[in-house]
């Protein structure tokens, strides 16, 4: 495996990279932001690639946002971006569910482990759902609770599928009920399984996290629908029709940003060090996932 190659701090190596793409895949999380904090020079850097003619995709495994959230979000960081540049694993698994699943109704509705941002993207490709932001399950469980799940009248028979995301409000009653459809046989998915996520310069518990309850009560694994998942790559090209020799992705996290770009066949990876992964990650001997380059904040890339 060769030795990335370290670009901050020369100006020629920088150059050179960024002229073999014409795409950049770029994550969100520890790579723009880290939660409300907007990197230094990320504006500069992202209207730099513009202005050279580069096309920009957002790709972020994030789900407690839609795409029309993130558009706000740029907006509020004063970052130039369209809402159709915006890739979301919320997005991803409402298509996936939507148009390619594609359940039968009535058995074709969600119970939503997860945020607002799941809800709007489902809501965006008409596929009904329960639970999510609603407050009837943001409480204790009570011995009804445990009678109902288990006897059923506390369950909607048209619940087809369990899908989970980062959820802020995870507790007992909804990893209870998702655990009960489960059992009755519904499909298990997730926008992604991160297990931690960058916000605030620090490490919090990713969707993963919140999810593994249920994982653990069910005894399987979801199909996960965000990086490194190539069923979202495969989407992202079908709506972007790029050449992926041409195509960089760029991140800060080794088992999703950069796996994805690697299984994918991209022309190449970028990490960035102001997020999940260290330099040590990946440099260290026997690294099994290693960028083509990196730099320690994206800022460098117009340093
Ligand atoms: O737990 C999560 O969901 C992830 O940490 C978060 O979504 C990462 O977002 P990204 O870095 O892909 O923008
Ligand atoms: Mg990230």
């Amino acid at each position: 495996m060769s030795q990335p190659k370290y670009l901050t701090g020369d100006k020629a190596a920088i150059q050179e990279f960024l002229d073999r793409f014409d795409v950049f895949l770029f994550d969100c999380d520890g790579v723009l932001w880290s939660g409300d904090h907007l990197f230094p020079k990320v504006p500069e850097t992202l209207d730099m690639l513009r202005k050279a003619g580069k096309q920009l995709v957002f790709v972020t495994n994030n789900s407690t946002k839609s795409r029309a959230d993130y558009k706000k979000k740029f907006d509020k960081m004063g970052i130039e971006a369209k809402v159709e540049e915006v890739f979301g694993s919320s997005y991803s698994a409402a298509v996936y569910i939507a148009r390619i699943l594609a359940l039968p109704p009535p058995k074709n509705k969600v119970f939503v482990v997860g945020e607002t941002g799941i809800e709007q993207e489902l809501d965006a490709e008409s596929v009904p759902y329960i639970g999510g932001t609603d407050p009837a399950f943001r409480r204790d469980m009570t011995p009804d609770d445990f009678a109902g799940l288990a006897n059923g009248s506390a369950l909607d028979p048209d619940v087809g599928i369990v899908l989970t995301g980062l959820d802020f409000h995870i507790n007992y009653l909804k990893m209870a009920t998702a655990h009960q459809y489960l059992q009755r046989g519904a499909k298990f998915l997730a926008t992604n399984i991160d297990s931690s996520l960058p916000m605030s310069h620090a490490l919090f518990p990713g969707a993963g996290s919140t999810g593994a309850g249920i994982r653990y009560a069910a005894g399987a694994d979801p199909v996960a629908l965000g990086k490194p998942s190539q069923a979202m790559m495969e989407a992202i090209e079908g709506k972007f029709h790029f050449d992926k020799a041409r195509t960089c992705m760029v991140g800060d996290r080794l088992n999703t940003d950069i796996k994805f770009g690697i299984e994918g066949k991209l022309g190449g990876t970028l990490a960035v060090l102001t997020g999940v992964n260290k330099k040590e990650d990946f440099l260290r001997e026997g690294s099994e996932v290693v960028p083509m380059a990196y730099v320690d904040v994206l800022g460098d890339l117009v340093a």
